[in-house]
């Protein structure tokens, strides 16, 4: 059995609710935003799709939501954003900008052109590397986050912010993590994403911000690359596995965190921006599908490749940060307000990645 599935039907969206809203530099009421039509949002009723922008686009996540969400609302009704440069094949795939999420005035600019009513915000530096460079995480991780919450409460958009399992820390429970809970991280990266969604539902309340934010697990995907996480080696695994049959993993063998398929990720990213907001009890959901360690990993993926050599040489920062993090994630809240199921357990997502990095050596070696 592999990892794919049907993307759910488009249910109809409601629009913004035109509460007091926030601007930079300008105080306005309702009553001028609906008169003012250059800064009124785009409604569901005048397109039938939302019109979308990915900002941090080009990383492991950003490229795979694009396309997912180009085959439910059309190609140029979602533009992928970024400041680094896209390969020739996300360049001829469909829109993409060039959008730094420090500049907030370039970000407004993208938002009124191109009528915009969804943004959702990928920008980031992970937890790794993060620890690297605090100062950039910090301005890209949290003044990148109120440029924003600015934009989209200016503009009446609906935003979607990730958060992450690295948003809790050593004294939060640990398994299972509720969505509700002490929450301390000890990373620039967590205390920004604790942040995100305090910011977010704070705005939510304060300016009917429609924020909605998803804690992802370790993602794990087999055509685009983590950009620099705790959980990268559940997805380096597969590549080493196939290519050398060798791997060293910078992780102790029985450090349990919770993972998940990429397409389940991003399926659940799309059933919550489009979930009726009377189905949402909180804005902050956890999602789950499977915890596992990488002795399990290894064990899993030995049952296709028994000769699979793997060595531990833990990092001792990158250690730390998993020691802190949950082990097993409590969804149950996802799953009973807005109906969140994950398709792909541990034996599927070994048997899809082996499939895709199998399939795409044995091209690489034919090029
Ligand atoms: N991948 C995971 O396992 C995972 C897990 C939990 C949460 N998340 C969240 O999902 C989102 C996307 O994650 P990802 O794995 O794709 O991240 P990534 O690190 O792979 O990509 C982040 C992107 O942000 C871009 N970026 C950096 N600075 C920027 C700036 N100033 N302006 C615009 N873009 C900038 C980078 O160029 C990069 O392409 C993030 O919010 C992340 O915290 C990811
Ligand atoms: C878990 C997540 O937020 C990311 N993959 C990281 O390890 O930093």
């Amino acid at each position: 059995m592999s990892c794919v599935r049907a993307v759910r039907g488009l249910a109809p969206v409601c629009g913004f609710q035109p509460l007091a809203v926030l601007s930079r530099g300008v105080s306005f009421s309702p009553r001028q935003v609906t008169s003012d039509a250059s800064f009124h949002s785009v409604s569901f009723s005048e397109t039938d799709h939302p019109r979308v922008l990915i900002t941090g686009g080009l990383g492991q996540l950003g490229v795979g939501l694009a396309k997912l969400l180009r085959r439910q609302f059309g190609k140029y009704n979602v533009i992928l954003s970024d400041i680094r440069k896209p390969s020739a094949h996300v360049y001829q795939s469909g829109p993409f900008i060039y959008s730094d999420i420090l500049d907030y005035k370039n970000l407004r600019e993208i938002v009124v052109n191109n009528r915009i009513s969804w943004l959702i915000h990928y920008s980031v530096l992970l937890s790794a590397v993060g620890e690297d460079n605090v100062s950039l995480a910090r301005d890209v991780n949290i003044t990148g986050l109120h440029n924003v919450l600015d934009v989209a409460t200016e503009h009446g958009l609906r935003l979607f912010v990730p958060s992450s399992i690295g948003a809790f820390g050593p004294t939060s429970p640990r398994d299972p993590t509720p969505d509700l809970c002490i929450q301390r991280p000890q990373t620039i990266y967590g205390v920004s994403k604790v942040h995100a969604e305090l910011m977010g539902e704070y705005y939510h309340h304060r300016y009917g911000l429609d924020f909605r934010c998803l804690r992802y697990p370790g993602i794990i995907s087999g055509d685009s690359q983590p950009g620099g996480g705790t959980t990268d080696y559940a997805v380096q695994i597969f590549h080493n596995a196939v290519k050398t049959g060798k791997f060293v993993c910078n992780l102790r063998p029985e450090t349990r965190l919770p993972m998940m398929f990429i397409d389940d990720c991003l399926r659940a990213t799309l059933e919550v921006l489009e979930a009726p907001a009377k189905t949402l009890s909180m804005r902050t959901y956890n999602i789950s599908a499977m915890s596992f360690t990488p002795e399990e990993l290894v064990q899993e993926i030995r049952k296709h490749l028994p000769d699979l050599q793997v060595t531990y040489e833990f990092d001792p920062v990158r250690q730390a940060i998993a020691d802190s993090w949950p082990m097993v994630f409590d969804d149950s809240s996802a799953r009973s307000d807005w109906g969140w199921k994950h398709d792909c357990g541990l034996p599927e997502l070994v048997q899809t990645m082996l499939n895709f990095t199998g399939s795409d050596s044995k091209m690489a070696r034919a090029n």
